[in-house]
């Protein structure tokens, strides 16, 4: 086994949907543990792994292992497997708040560990995740790790003291931008389009706007002032979500998510 995964919930099915799909590691080689059957074999019938309820198993069987389960039970999985841990194994952690030193604390031993902050788009090879290594993890290994995670996405290999900054900025934010889709679609509908109609306009036109932040690396007010035609539509709607506090309560509830990660 190639890969396992400890815990095989969203994050999990999003990285697994994400590496299969791009032929990076076959379905055959990957093994997942989760204490709760039915969510061991929907992945199972999913994406075609083997699963097990137990999660030394995982370790007994697979070279790098992602521990994907919530933060709160990151100390009892790692009591769990932490003696079954060999040197030459790679843990990835995808947990906010969980910090590199607090991870070689709860192994008590010498272990190579990557601490990583993944998000959701991964399922559809679309994922920004940022990575930190630690001490022990060799140049090769890195690299091979940072391949694994560009299966699903971008990568970037940060200092592990913006870890928090990521989970408010890639990990959490795709529920503001499905909130935001879900939100521009409620007012098509109430202008009268069809509902699934209405999803694909909103969703493509964050999608393409997204694109072009990336593609043309201008700035994102200049490519806004793109859109408003002087005495236009576009600038009596920027003008209306300034009056409601748009920026403003974006960049608020990230930093509420940047104080969580950093207290979890
Ligand atoms: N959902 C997301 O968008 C993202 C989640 N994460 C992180 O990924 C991790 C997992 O989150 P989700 O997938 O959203 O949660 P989830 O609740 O969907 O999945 C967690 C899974 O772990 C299983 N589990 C719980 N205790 C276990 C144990 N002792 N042994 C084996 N399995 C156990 C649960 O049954 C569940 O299926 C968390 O640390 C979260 O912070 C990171 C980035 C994005
Ligand atoms: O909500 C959470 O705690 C996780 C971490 C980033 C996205 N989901």
């Amino acid at each position: 086994m190639k890969l396992g995964f400890i815990g095989t919930g969203n994050m999990a099915s999003a990285i697994m949907g994400g590496i299969i799909g791009k032929k990076m590691i076959s379905a055959e080689e990957i093994i997942g543990a989760d204490l709760f059957a039915p969510g061991r074999e929907k992945v199972k019938e999913q994406f075609g792994i083997q699963v097990t309820e137990k999660n030394q198993e995982v370790v007994e069987k697979a070279e790098v292992i992602i521990l994907s389960v919530k933060p709160q039970f990151y100390e009892d999985v790692i009591n769990q497997i932490k003696d079954c841990v060999k040197k030459e194994q790679i843990i990835i952690t995808i947990a906010p708040g969980k910090t590199l030193a607090w991870l070689a604390e709860k192994f008590g031993k010498e272990v190579k560990i990557v601490r990583t902050m993944p998000n959701t788009p991964a399922l559809v090879g679309e994922g920004m995740t940022a990575m930190c290594p630690n001490e022990h993890m060799e140049k090769e290994e890195t690299e091979y790790v940072k391949r694994l995670l560009e299966s699903f996405g971008r990568v970037e290999v940060v200092p592990e003291r913006l870890m928090d900054v990521v989970v408010s900025v890639s990990g959490s934010s795709p529920a503001y931008v499905f909130m935001m889709i879900e939100a521009m679609a409620d007012a098509a509908v109430s202008g009268g389009m069809p509902r699934a109609q209405a999803y694909q306009f909103a969703a493509q036109a964050v999608y393409g706007s997204a694109k072009m932040v990336l593609e043309t690396a201008k700035h994102p007010g200049e490519l806004k002032d793109m859109v408003c035609s002087p005495a236009g539509t576009t600038i009596e709607a920027v003008r209306t979500l300034e009056e409601m506090g748009f920026r403003s309560s974006i960049i608020e509830a990230m930093k509420v998510c940047e104080e969580v990660s950093r207290n979890l």
